[in-house]
């Protein structure tokens, strides 16, 4: 872990269909690949136009995300790249979607020969979760009543930290028991991926003595935060974006090369 470098940063500005679409909102910003970053009022406009007018259900939509997450995480962080076999990940899963996010991508990474272990402090009693819940448990992915209160028994003990404890309704500063986890992964050495925005940050503003994550997953389109991020690793995932939403919001996302469910970004 440790070695964080900073490479692929200004690549070559707007390329992609730049200018597509009509822009929804003054408020937006296109980011240094010509991709938008949204504001916290719009991903959550997008989410809610994708349930209500487009009729997904949550399920589908975590299910997509979840696998878009565990395929990034395959494809930066192969097996072949842990110093330990099995390769050992621990997925720290949040009161919201981020939490089920990352219950979906424990899954699929125990499907592509990970070892994950999951802790899950604040469950909510939803029929949705209680079931991702189980799948996991019954796929034999422990469940850690306490998380561990060393940075260094993280590091031992796992090659990879995955945090999906918060996504874009984060808001406010942290609560327990959140503030001390974060505080301990501030302190890991093994690289962290954080799904959707590394937890903490503010979800516009980031947050510079927050959590530094080598990579992170952006789903639907990077958020504003996204680009205060500094880690080696960039994506973005979740390919259910129907044309005519993408367009609504001008995010001007890069086409996904072939049936690939996730997309590196420069
Ligand atoms: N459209 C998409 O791209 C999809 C994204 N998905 C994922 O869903 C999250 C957003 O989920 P949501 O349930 O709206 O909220 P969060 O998970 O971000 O968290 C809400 C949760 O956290 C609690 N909370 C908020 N602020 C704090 C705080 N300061 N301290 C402690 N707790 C806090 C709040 O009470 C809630 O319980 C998105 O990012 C994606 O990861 C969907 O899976 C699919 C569609
Ligand atoms: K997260």
């Amino acid at each position: 872990g440790g070695g964080r470098c900073p490479v692929r940063r200004g690549s070559p500005a707007g390329s992609w269909g730049a200018g597509r679409g009509r822009s929804s909102s003054a408020m937006q910003s296109p980011g240094r690949s010509g991709v938008t970053y949204l504001s916290q009022e719009e991903a959550q406009a997008i989410d809610q136009e994708l349930f209500t007018e487009y009729k997904f259900s949550v399920d589908q939509l975590m299910e997509l995300a979840g696998l878009s997450c565990a395929t990034a995480i395959a494809k930066a962080y192969p097996p072949s790249s842990f110093t330990k076999s099995p390769p050992a990940v621990l997925i720290v899963c949040g009161p919201g979607n981020n939490g089920g996010d990352g219950l979906v991508c424990a899954r699929h990474l125990k499907m592509f020969g990970y070892e994950p272990s999951v802790h899950y402090p604040k469950r909510p009693s939803k029929a949705l979760f209680e079931g991702l819940t189980t799948q996991c448990q019954k796929m034999d992915i422990p469940f850690l009543s306490e998380f561990p209160s060393e940075a260094m028994l993280i590091d031992e003990l796992y090659g990879l930290v995955v945090d999906a404890i918060f996504g874009f309704s984060f808001k406010g500063a942290v609560r327990e028991p959140f503030g001390s986890i974060l505080g301990t992964l501030e302190q890991v050495t093994v690289p962290i991926a954080s799904i959707d925005i590394p937890s903490g940050w503010d979800v516009e503003k980031g947050s510079p003595d927050g959590i530094q994550p080598d990579m992170l997953i952006s789903l639907t389109a990077p958020k504003k935060a996204a680009q205060h991020f500094a880690g080696r690793y960039h994506f973005l995932g979740g390919r259910f974006v129907p044309m005519a939403l993408q367009q609504k919001y001008s995010l001007n996302l890069p086409p996904y090369p072939e049936t690939d469910c996730v997309l590196q970004l420069p």
